[in-house]
């Protein structure tokens, strides 16, 4: 981990995200609509879109899953996007964005832990601890600019992000919802909560499982800015401004210095983690409920 400027905090090859790709198309570069030239060139999978702007140092990164379900590609695939962006000195902010319409995130792919065996559920969670640990640590600012649902999982990649602005529409709910699904919240999420909201607001949030709307999750701290929907982008772009305006490497130190203790609890608890996740999302009772609360999504799409 050094600790000069372009400091590197994310730890390096947790997981090697390349070999758990099956088959993307990650690493494809095309040219952006309506314009080439320097910067114009965006990159990406089938699940993830890079539009860089080598001018400002910003990308904008855009999910493009359906419902944006963290599915263990899309984990693979964001982790790779970033970390080629990281590792690219051209760049010093990312906007993460959906390019899905009325969801930012819909949380864990739950067809990922549901009639799988536990080498797989482990396999995921795995994937899901590297995205988090990569993303609360990266040197680079990351603003989410929230254009949609953000449940669960979704919430937990807005705030490992540097700032969240939402966009003032009441069906854009946020929050860590799990309880309501039977299942509870790692330690990590909790913390990453706690550190965002303090402890009050999590301990009532969490057991009751809130997704708040809007004004709500602006009035806890669970958001930074709350705007129309056509001036998400614009605003993520002030808000990116705003954040880069500070010397990289006292801003980098600074959230290092800040999120550090977080993240190096998990890593220190990465293999107990996965464990109680897998042992947890096995047994009989967790399978049925995650079976019936996603026949119910079913359901409710007809
Ligand atoms: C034990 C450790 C816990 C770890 C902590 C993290 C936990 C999680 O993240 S659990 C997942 C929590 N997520 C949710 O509760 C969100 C569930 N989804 C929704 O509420 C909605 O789908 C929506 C608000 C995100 C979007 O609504 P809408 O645009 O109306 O889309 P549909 O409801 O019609 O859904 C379309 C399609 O997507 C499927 N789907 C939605 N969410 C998930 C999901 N999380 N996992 C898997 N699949 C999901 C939904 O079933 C529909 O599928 P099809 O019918 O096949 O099109």
């Amino acid at each position: 981990m050094a600790l000069a400027s372009g400091v590197r905090f994310a730890p390096r090859a947790l997981l090697r995200p390349w070999a758990l790709l099956r088959g993307t198309t990650l690493g494809r570069t095309e040219p952006a609509a309506g314009g080439g030239g320097d910067g114009a060139r965006r990159f990406g999978s089938q699940r993830v879109l890079v539009e860089p702007d080598a001018a400002s140092g910003v990308a904008v990164m855009k999910l493009r899953n359906p419902s944006n379900a963290l599915s263990l590609e899309l984990l693979t695939e964001l982790v790779i996007s970033l970390e080629k962006l990281e590792n690219d000195k051209t760049f010093r902010g990312i906007i993460l964005t959906s390019d899905c319409p009325r969801v930012f995130c819909a949380g864990l792919d739950l067809t990922e832990i549901c009639g799988r065996n536990p080498a797989h559920c482990a396999e995921y969670w795995k994937a899901m601890q590297e995205l988090w640990l990569r993303m609360y640590l990266s040197s680079l600012v990351l603003v989410a600019a929230i254009n949609g649902a953000c449940p669960a999982g979704g919430c937990i990649i807005a705030l490992s992000c540097d700032c969240r602005v939402l966009a003032d529409n009441p069906k854009y709910r946020i929050g860590l919802n799990e309880t309501l699904l039977g299942i509870i919240a790692p330690f990590w999420l909790k913390d990453t909560y706690v550190n965002t909201i303090g402890h009050r607001a999590s301990e009532q949030a969490l057991q009751l499982g809130s997704l708040f709307p809007p004004a709500e999750a602006l009035q806890v701290g669970l958001v930074d800015q709350v705007v129309p929907e056509d001036q998400v982008q614009s605003t993520a772009l002030s808000e990116m401004a705003r954040w880069l305006a500070v010397p990289d490497h006292a801003r980098q130190l600074t959230k290092n210095m800040m999120r550090k203790a977080t993240a190096d609890r998990l890593l220190r608890q990465r293999d107990a983690d996965t464990q109680n996740f897998v042992s947890f999302v096995c047994r009989d009772s967790i399978q049925k409920s995650l079976q019936a609360y996603l026949e119910k999504l079913r359901q409710r799409k007809g």
